[in-house]
Order: C-alpha cells, then structure tokens, then sequence
C-alpha cells in the first residue's frame, strides 16, 4: 500500500486543526528566528569589515549587538522546542485515541487475529514514530524552506555569481529528495511489522509467565525469542541503511557544492572583488545553508518512518467491523425473551485466509424460544458450541445462517451497546483491572452511588472480603486480581451484573470446585440474581440445573435434546435423565 502526498497533507491537517493557535505562535517563533539567524553573520562581516579599517569605536557596540542577537535566537528556539513537544504529544495522543477506539468496536474476528502485544506495538509503536511529523514537520520544512530563500537571496545581494551557484546546487539537492524518499519506505513498514510481530510475542509470553514456567517451556520460549529478533534485526539493520545511505548520499553532493561556491569567492577575492569580510560572510551563508539542507534530509529520513508508520495506521483505520451497527431499536428494562432460529454458525476465517475452505459450522440449525423469568441450562461436552450460543447472543459475532431475537427483536436491530447494557454475563474467567474495587465493580461507571455498591457487597455475601480491605472502594486490586480466590472473583462478577440490572443473565459457571463456603455464598448469589430475569446457565453442577425450566443438550454444534427440565427429567429415555444418573460432572468431563 502506497501513501499520497494528500494523505500526509490531510492527517496533518486533520490533528493540528484543532491546535492551530500553537502551530501559528510556533510559526510566528520559527520566522523571528529564521530572522536572527539571518542577520548575525552580517554583523560578524560587518564587525570585521569594521575592524581591518580601523574603526575600533562601533566595535564594542557591534559585539554587543552580536550577543544579544544569539541570546534571543537561544531563548527562541528553547521556546520552539517547548511548543513542538506540546503539540506532538497533544496530536499523537488524540490518535492514539482514535485509534484505541476504533480497535475496541472491532468486532472479535479482528482480534483472535492479533496479539494483544502487536495491537500495543501499533497503537503506541507506531503512533510514536509519528509524533516528529505531527510536531515539527510541516513547520520545519516551511522553516527550513523560508531560511533556505533567504540565504539564496543574501547570497544573491553578495554577487549573482554566487546566488546562481548556490540556486543550482539546491536544485540538485532538491531532486534528489524527491527521487529517493518513496523508495526506502518498504524497508521501514516492513522493520514495523516485525517489532510489532516481536512485541506480539512478548507481551503473550510474559502473561502467561506462570504456565511457561511451570510447563518447563522456557528454554522453547527463548528460542522463539530469539527466531524473532533474528527477523527483525536484518529489516532494522536494511531500513537503517538505506535510510542513512540517502542521507550520506546528500552530505555529499553538499560539501561538493560548497567546495565549488568557496572556490569562486576565493577567485573573485584575488580579483579585488571582495573585502575579506565578504568572502567570511558567503563561507557563513553556505555553512547556514548546509543547517536546512542537512534538516531536509533528516526530515527525508523522518518521513519515510512516518510514511511507514501512516501506511499501518490507515490500515488499521479501515479496517472495517463485520458487525454493521446501525440498529435503532431499544429493548424494554425488563426480563427478556430469547428465540434462535434455526441458526448456523460457523467462525469467520481472517482476511488473509479468504480463498481458503470455509471451517466447519461449530452449530447447526439451533432453535429455541425462552419466555421472559425463565432459565435455560446448557449442556454439553467440552467444544460443544455452548460458550458460542453465547457469544452470538451479545453480537461478538453473526451468525451464519438464522435468526436471533431478543423480545421479539432482531438484534443486528438492537444497537450493540445497548443489547451489551442489557445482558449480565458472569464467566469461568473474570477480567479485573489493576485498577480500584469500585472501578472494578462499576466497570468506570460513575453514576453509581458507593452505598448502592456496598449494599449488593452486603447482598452476595462479600462483606468480611470487603470489611478487610484497607482503603474499602478505593483499595486498589492487584494485576488480574491475583490477590482473589477463584470465587471471590465470581462473585465481585456477580456484585457487576446486580450493579448493571440486566434483563438477561448468561453465567458460565465454574467448573472447578470451590469449598464449601464459597459455594454456598454463590448459590445464594444466584438464587438473587435469577429472581424476575431470563437466564441462560452453562450447567457444571447439578444443584444449578435444579433451577432450570428448560434444558438443551449440545453435541458438536447439534441440538441433541431440549425440553422442558421436569419432562426430561421424568423421562428415563432422555439423555438428560441418563446425564442425571451417572452424574452430570462425570458425564461432561
Ligand atoms: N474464536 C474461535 N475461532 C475459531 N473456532 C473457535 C473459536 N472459539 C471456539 N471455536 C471452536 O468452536 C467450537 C465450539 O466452541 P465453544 O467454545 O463454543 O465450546 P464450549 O461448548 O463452550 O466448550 P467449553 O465447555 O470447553 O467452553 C469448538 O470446536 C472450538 O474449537
């Protein structure tokens, strides 16, 4: 994928729009400088024009005009410096943000592609090598641009001679920007790619450090490291290179054109056409002269990376959600029906992958219909399809083929925010935050009062946990709550979905098992949490299955059996009565 010029145009224009008063003050700083910069060799020539003729008197004064002058071009540019650091961090944080955003409404296809490291590496990585060229770019090449003329133009006043030499070695100068700088950008995407493929591993890999130990896969996680690196040094060393090489070739083609302007000054001096003060002034433009030019090839270098860096941003960018959120249709705060019907469904294959043969349907032609207040315990074997009917049901996917509703409604209807504020889902594997218990509790919400957040504690039985805590609400939670047992866990996700008042309850329940005490407290926990909604179990224990009215048994994506659970139960050819004898953990194990 190629960049145009009008694309780094428009995302310049787009992030500094809104900071424009701070791009302008930078403007305005970087012309008074460019200025002074201009006008302190003239002093210099002037201070010694002055001094080989003798005039001693305005020399004092001279010098001190000279200091003056760089006092100020110091302070300005510590000014400058100081502006450009604000805007770079103000624009590429508002990326950041864009993009943090737009990855979040992707729909789940996108990201069981990608390593949490590797979303990190393009959403922080690559944003960083973008924060030059938000900051100082466009300023520096217009700055660099307008010194540049004004050095052409003092050279020029010196003698035309001089000014044309100079007008054709910028010239070629320029030429040579513009042939090299697209063509070194596919060696810095493709140094991107392999760091954010680098970081991908390492962020997965220190994660699960505790299963790496104990697995005693270390040594076979170093080698990957390693195969990594191995892939990211060549590409790192290559962009490197080629990128120094254009700046290398450009040092070059400058200190012959400097040999060939001194040169000329050198003769005319012989010739009397010049005082020595003015062969000095035209040796300080040129040496002025090689400050923008060397930045102009600095800047070649910063934006092939920045080239680079858009070229993954705008992928990510365009990289359109399967799901299409355009419903309109709210549901009533109430307990919700559920109806599949005759759905398929089968995961998504990535994009890159798009000629290859479709997966197998992980379910097929499931229907069921639940009432609003009633439970549904799901059944089945290990990859049976339970924990997907799940995740249809909050949109993470479509399905395939069929239809879902929720209170009679489609849901691609339901906008997805609004279907996700309806259902409470309480899971094997609770996400908490390295954040504090009431951010924790009320997932940043922060309408909800503290007492309302105590009282639910209180409810689920959670208070002696919560009266031990040293800051209570504020107390902050360890990293992936480490500090939690397992059904502490549970039940702060239980303390959630009380907090959220959702119409429709999915729980996966824990398979492992709890001691007694915790059991019971989730027991009750449940029992409160059932009460006036629709609920959707994915059974491991018997006694939950208990509160069950319907049941559905899953085979390999087919519904093998559903029914009412007393029916089933009362009927001795069910494969739920037989479940039901041998014992339902032994039968699902
Ligand atoms: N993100 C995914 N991409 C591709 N296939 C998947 C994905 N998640 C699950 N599957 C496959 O879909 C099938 C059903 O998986 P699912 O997780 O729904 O089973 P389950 O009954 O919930 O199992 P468990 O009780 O172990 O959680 C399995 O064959 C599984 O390998």
């Amino acid at each position: 994928m190629q960049i145009s010029r009008n694309y780094y145009i428009s995302t310049l224009l787009k992030y500094l729009k809104p900071l424009w008063h701070q791009s302008l003050l930078l403007l305005i700083l970087l012309l008074i400088g460019i200025g002074l910069r201009l006008l302190n060799p003239q002093i210099l020539a002037a201070f010694i024009n002055t001094a080989t003729a003798g005039a001693n008197s305005q020399l004092i004064q001279l010098a001190l005009l000279f200091l003056g002058i760089a006092l100020t071009t110091q302070l300005i540019s510590l000014l400058e410096t100081y502006l450009a650091a604000d805007i770079g961090l103000r624009t590429t944080n508002q990326l950041r943000a864009d993009l943090t955003l737009h990855c979040l409404e992707l729909d789940m296809s996108f990201h069981n592609q990608q390593t949490p490291g590797a979303l990190i590496e393009r959403i922080d990585g690559d944003i960083s090598q973008l924060n030059y060229f938000f900051a100082r770019f466009a300023i520096d090449f217009l700055g660099n641009s307008i010194f540049a003329v004004g050095v052409l133009i003092a050279l020029f006043s010196i003698d035309w001679r001089i000014g044309l030499t100079a007008i054709a070695f910028v010239i070629i100068l320029l030429f040579t920007f513009n042939q090299f700088n697209y063509r070194v950008i596919p060696y810095f995407q493709a140094e991107r790619a392999s760091s954010a493929a680098l970081f991908g591993f390492l962020a997965e890999r220190l994660s699960g450090t505790e299963d790496v130990r104990s697995s005693g896969a270390t040594a076979y996680v170093m080698h990957r490291f390693y195969e990594r690196s191995r892939d990211l040094f060549p590409k790192l060393v290559k962009a490197q290179t080629f990128g120094s090489g254009v700046f290398s070739t450009w040092s070059v083609f400058f200190t012959l054109g400097k040999a060939v302007i001194l040169g000329i000054s050198i003769v005319l001096f012989f010739n009397n056409a010049f005082a020595i003060g003015t062969v000095y002034l035209i040796y300080r433009y040129i040496e002025l002269l090689e400050q923008p030019i060397q930045q102009f090839g600095r800047q070649v270098q910063d934006l092939q990376q920045a080239g680079a860096a858009l070229i993954r941003v705008r992928e990510l960018l365009t990289t359109q959600s399967r799901l299409r959120d355009l419903g309109q249709t709210t549901l009533p705060h109430q307990a919700l029906s559920v109806s599949f019907e005759n759905v398929d469904f089968r995961y998504p294959t990535p994009e890159q992958d798009a000629n290859a043969t479709p997966p197998d349907l992980v379910l097929r032609d499931i229907s069921f219909s639940l009432s609003p207040t009633s439970i549904l315990g799901l059944l089945g074997r290990t990859g049976s399809g339970k924990t997907t009917i799940t995740r249809l049901l909050l949109r993470l996917y479509d399905p395939t083929r069929g239809t879902i509703r929720l209170s009679g409604v489609n849901l691609p209807d339901i906008p997805i925010a609004a279907l996700r504020e309806h259902i409470g889902m309480v899971t094997q594997e609770i996400q908490l935050f390295h954040a504090s218990v009431r951010d924790n509790l009320t997932l940043f919400e922060p309408s909800i009062p503290d007492a309302r957040i105590e009282e639910v504690i209180q409810e689920v039985g959670l208070w002696d946990w919560y009266a031990s805590l040293p800051s209570g609400l504020d107390t902050l939670l360890a990293p992936g709550g480490s500090g939690l047992s397992a059904g502490q866990a549970q039940l702060l996700a239980f303390v959630r979905v009380f907090l959220k008042n959702p119409g429709l309850i999915i729980l996966d329940e824990a398979s492992s098992r709890l001691d007694p005490v915790t059991e019971q407290l989730l027991e009750k926990a449940i029992a409160r949490l059932l009460v006036g909604r629709t609920a959707i179990i994915i059974a491991h224990r018997l006694a939950t299955l208990k509160r069950a009215d319907q049941i559905m048994i899953l085979e390999d994506g087919d519904c093998i059996e559903s029914g009412s659970r007393e029916e089933l139960a009362t009927n001795p050819d069910s494969r739920f009565a037989q479940l039901l004898q041998i014992g339902l953990e032994e039968a699902l194990a």
